[in-house]
């Protein structure tokens, strides 16, 4: 059954919160919403966000100014919006929809966010900035679910600081039956929290230009949930900020003695999950065999799979004016069932076929835009329940 509107408080028809790793059988998850999706304002931290796919991802479109740190035309510091197409977000939002049923067709237990508002999608305001409220689409990203606690991440991007309160229900539901519910530390996210030193030279301009504000405190942690991988009682997390050091410090001294946190660098700009995604213990799914170099020594050993070379023809074809958000590798952002069963985009028959051929059934599922919103079938997915527990798998 999907479950739109949680009873709040209640534990009722909710099992534990117990979610340890991302392939033993699914019993609950939380499916995002593009609801009231319109636009992408390009401030400050999306143009770092998204910076590897602006320049890379978007080769029809002029790249030689990105990021924009002075905010775009109009008032210095007013973000340039850019309106999606409508037909976009109405395909995107049938899909979701689609693969929400699916999965309870499955006999898997789906929770909702709270759905934005479609006139009134409202406003993040700190003391320091205010942005456009995102919807809550790519729930991996901010909500680290390690066994039985939840921890909302420090976000990254302005429009997503508060995206987690809109998972609020079901986490009041979980903790109702017993969870540990942690918030981490909420940046103050000026333009002088961010390090720079990624987008630096090359294609960037006017760094000097980030604006100062009297809410300054110099770099602070932010880190997304999406940039881990969970293995039971392993963490591998992918750093490739000092922004993202810091969320891993405070990630390794909150989980002391629970978890072991493993520091990997510069695998990716951030998350993980378009490079690698575990399928069981001891097989990996992979973007190339070159991320294997760079994971910790115990994962070296495990078989991979290494995804099929995107292909144009898998994706749909957009206009010079639709900015693509993801990398082509996002089909291997596949979602497990079990040990045996993985969730994949019907558009990449060819992963079905690898898959299938060490020894793994498919369910293909539709998911048309997943390059022009951010996000896999991983990303906009955050289970919360399944039967593994925190076992150590890296001996
Ligand atoms: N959890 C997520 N939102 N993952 C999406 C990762 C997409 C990745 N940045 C890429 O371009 O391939």
């Amino acid at each position: 059954m999907t479950t739109t509107e949680e009873s709040i408080g209640s534990a009722v028809g909710t099992r534990a919160l117990n979610s340890y790793d991302d392939w033993s059988p699914l019993r609950e998850i939380v499916v995002g919403s593009a609801a009231a999706y319109r636009e992408h304002v390009r401030d400050l931290s999306f143009e770092l966000f998204f910076y590897d796919n602006l320049t890379d991802d978007n080769p029809n479109r002029p790249h030689g100014y990105y990021p924009q740190l002075t905010g775009g035309t109009g008032e210095p510091g007013a973000p340039r919006r850019e309106a999606i197409k409508q037909r976009y977000v109405d395909e995107l939002n049938e899909d979701v929809e689609g693969i929400a049923d699916v999965l309870s067709g499955m006999g898997v237990t789906v929770h909702r966010p709270i759905a934005l508002p479609a006139q009134r999608p409202g406003e993040v305001r700190t003391p320091a900035w205010s942005a456009p409220v995102l919807p809550p689409l790519n729930i991996r990203d901010n909500s680290l679910v390690l066994g039985d606690e939840v921890i909302e991440t420090s976000p990254m991007l302005r429009s997503r600081y508060f995206e987690t309160q809109l998972l609020k229900p079901i986490f009041m539901r979980y903790f109702a039956g017993g969870a540990r519910w942690t918030v981490m530390p909420r940046p103050l996210m000026t333009d002088q929290s961010f390090d720079l030193s990624r987008t630096l030279g090359g294609n960037t301009e006017t760094v000097s230009a980030s604006r100062l504000s009297p809410y300054d405190v110099g770099t602070e942690m932010m880190i997304d949930a999406a940039q881990c991988l969970r293995l039971g009682r392993d963490l591998v997390v992918n750093i490739a900020t000092s922004n993202h050091a810091l969320g891993c410090d405070w990630l390794e001294r909150h989980l002391a003695g629970r978890f072991r946190v493993h520091r990997i660098y510069n695998l990716t700009d951030s998350h993980i999950d378009s490079c690698v995604v575990p399928l069981r213990p001891g097989v990996l799914l992979v973007r190339s065999a070159q991320v294997m170099d760079r994971l910790p020594a115990a994962l070296q050993k495990w078989t991979t799979i290494v995804a099929p070379e995107p292909d144009a023809s898998m994706f749909p074809a957009y206009d010079d004016d639709d900015l693509i958000l993801t990398s082509p590798f996002i089909d291997l952002n596949v979602l497990s069932l079990d040990e045996h069963t993985v969730l994949i985009n019907e558009a990449n028959p060819e992963l079905g076929r690898l898959l299938e051929r060490h020894g793994f059934s498919t369910v293909p599922v539709r998911h048309r835009h997943r390059r022009l919103f951010g996000g896999g079938l991983h990303c906009f997915t955050l289970d919360t329940v399944r039967d593994g527990a925190g076992e150590d798998y890296l001996m």
